[in-house]
């Protein structure tokens, strides 16, 4: 049974800084989890981007499968990404739509677009939602520097923030009956890979997280939806930055029988952006743990080994 969880809320509007950078320390450093509320990205937005991604999803096969998964964008059938790369079943029981830099040239002309006869709503509603939750993400970023007593402006003079490589993520979990497998997960255990993920739930319950890594057997708890708020989690190279003091916790998604939609918002550095440990978070008795990593190389790594197929 999983525990129940009652994850931090940071109010992104408050005018009170320094208070929601406390809180977001705290989230960070206990939970890795948060949600976040007043983000500025309209709920009748986000009702349209889940109402696009389900249109996408109940095109014939043979439709999806033209904007077959390139340079990580487009569309992944099921089976075709396993999330915990150590255990042993086929895959997870998702199929999913990538779109990546929009306005980022030449990054930009690489994005597939399903044809506008079938959805014309499709590419100005997903474009409109990529570009706002872009802006709940800096501001976003503004408040973890301080967070970790950086100047605000931080992420950006180190250029994580200028060109993200961000990527959206439509997910569909079609649900199976139940023990038809018993180890099919809607999403394996894993850790998201950049900066910061912003994470829009349909209300199907399924998400859970585990805030021991190395606790065996893990310890799962339920991470519930509440409405109107994003679900904001810690990345690895996040989590490399700052030397684990914020934490980069384990997730997954249970296979249950209701079928399940979510949006995922990778908020990435910028490919070039160099991620090395914070100065405040290492010292002669806490060395840094991990080497410097060019983000783009990072992530393109992690992409290659937990992609079977498209
Ligand atoms: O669908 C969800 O609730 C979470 C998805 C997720 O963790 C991911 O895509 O990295
Ligand atoms: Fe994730």
């Amino acid at each position: 049974m999983a525990e129940k969880l009652n994850l931090p809320i940071i109010d992104l509007s408050s005018s009170d800084q320094a208070s929601t950078a406390q809180t977001i320390r705290e989230a960070c450093v206990h939970y890795g989890f948060f949600y976040l509320v007043n983000h500025g990205v309209e709920d009748e937005l986000i009702n349209k981007v889940f109402d696009e991604s389900k249109k996408f999803f109940s095109l014939p096969m043979h439709e999806k499968m033209k904007l077959t998964r390139k340079e990580n964008r487009g569309y992944s059938p099921l089976f075709a990404e396993k999330l915990d790369t150590s255990a042993k079943f086929m895959g997870d029981l998702k199929e999913t739509f990538n779109i990546g830099p929009i306005k980022d040239l030449p990054h930009s002309v690489l994005n597939q677009w399903p044809s506008e006869e079938f959805l014309p709503s499709w590419r100005p509603t997903m474009t409109s939602y990529y570009d706002k939750v872009i802006s709940a993400g800096k501001k976003l970023l503004t408040l973890i520097a301080l967070a970790l007593n950086l100047d605000e402006t931080f992420f950006e003079k180190i250029g994580a923030s200028h060109n993200p490589h961000a990527f959206l993520r439509l997910l569909h979990y079609p649900g199976e009956p139940a023990s038809l497998h018993e180890e099919t997960y809607g999403a394996s255990a894993h850790s998201d890979y950049g900066m910061i993920t912003l994470l829009a739930t349909d209300g199907v319950r399924g998400l859970q997280i585990s805030r021991e890594k190395d606790t065996k057997p893990p310890v799962w708890e339920d991470v519930y939806h509440v409405n109107g708020a994003f679900i904001v989690n810690i990345g690895d190279l996040m989590e490399r930055w700052t030397n684990c003091l914020f934490r980069s916790t384990l997730h997954r998604v249970m296979s249950t029988e209701q079928e399940r939609y979510s949006v995922a918002f990778f908020f990435e550095p910028n490919e070039d952006c160099i991620v090395k440990c914070l100065d405040s978070c290492c010292s002669e008795i806490s060395p840094p743990r991990f080497p410097p990593v060019r983000s783009g190389d990072y992530l393109e790594e992690r992409f290659r080994v937990t992609f079977l197929k498209a």
